[in-house]
């Protein structure tokens, strides 16, 4: 034990806290996504092939070291969502600045969801936070206008050309509308939700962007994020979690910021 402690340098510690930081960003990144029950499958396949070599089952052994050893590009495939989503985050600024978003924006978003759903108007609003969402809007149209309630309604009438598509809102404005965005690939989305939900799971899959979806169908509005669809009774429980991830400073603050605003 004192030679442990003895031999002991700081680069173990380093070490130790920088492998630290990557299992944790791991975490948060998979938290609550159908990620978390690969890992515990491919857990259990580790488990199964110890298993199998303490008691010397040879063909099992074989069979799983041979399919274990490919192991580097089945992480690839089945996490690839995942890998996507860590990588964009590395190569953000640590110091980068959330989305400007304002009380008076999610008022505004807010009052239009419910408005659309009263009257089965489908909508699908994809409100930027970190994540650059650029490669998603190519498909739709550019509108930089000022965010507002009437024109975020107005967007969605069946009668207007843009009401079909996601529409983008970036630091408080309405950039971009008719977006084609990703469908999610997840095999246990529930089979009741068509394209309009599989889109907004699809994109939160691949971003931190929070998506609201009025079904037109059922009128029932929904908040997406991370892969995970809940659904909103009321104007006040959408409120109190746009508010948690857009205004409470605490939740808003990513770990680098808040290990920054610590020092
Ligand atoms: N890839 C996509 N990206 C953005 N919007 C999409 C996409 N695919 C479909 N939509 C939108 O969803 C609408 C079709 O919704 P659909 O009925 O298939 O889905 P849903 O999830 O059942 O929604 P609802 O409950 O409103 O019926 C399309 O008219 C279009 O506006």
């Amino acid at each position: 034990m004192f030679d442990i402690v003895r031999y002991f340098r700081w680069q173990d510690i380093l070490d130790i806290l920088v492998v630290a930081f990557v299992i944790y960003q791991l975490i948060s990144i998979i938290r609550g996504t159908r990620s978390v029950q690969m890992v515990v499958g491919l857990g259990v396949l580790f488990v199964v092939y110890a298993m199998a070599s303490l008691l010397d089952l040879s063909v099992l052994t074989w069979i799983m070291r041979t399919s274990l050893s490919s192991l580097f590009l089945i992480i690839i495939i089945v996490f690839q969502q995942d890998i996507r989503r860590a990588l964009t985050q590395v190569g953000q600024s640590p110091f980068q600045k959330h989305a400007d978003v304002v009380e008076k924006d999610l008022d505004e978003v807010i009052r239009s969801v419910f408005y659309l759903a009263k009257r089965r108007i489908g909508a699908l609003i994809v409100i930027e936070r970190e994540n650059g969402l650029g490669e998603y809007v190519e498909s739709g149209f550019i509108l930089n206008a000022k965010l507002s309630k009437e024109l975020l309604i107005s967007i969605f009438m069946p009668v207007s050309p843009l009401h079909d598509g996601g529409v983008l809102i970036s630091k408080g404005r309405i950039e971009h509308a008719g977006c084609i965005l990703p469908l999610t690939q997840n095999p246990y989305i529930n089979k009741r939700y068509g394209t309009r939900h599989r889109a907004a799971i699809g994109i939160s899959e691949e971003t931190d962007a929070v998506i609201l979806v009025v079904s037109e169908e059922t009128q029932e509005v929904s908040i997406v994020q991370y892969g995970s669809l809940t659904t909103i009774n009321d104007e006040m429980s959408l409120k109190t979690n746009l508010r948690a991830i857009f205004l409470d400073k605490k939740k808003q603050n990513s770990f680098w910021q808040d290990w920054v605003g610590r020092k």
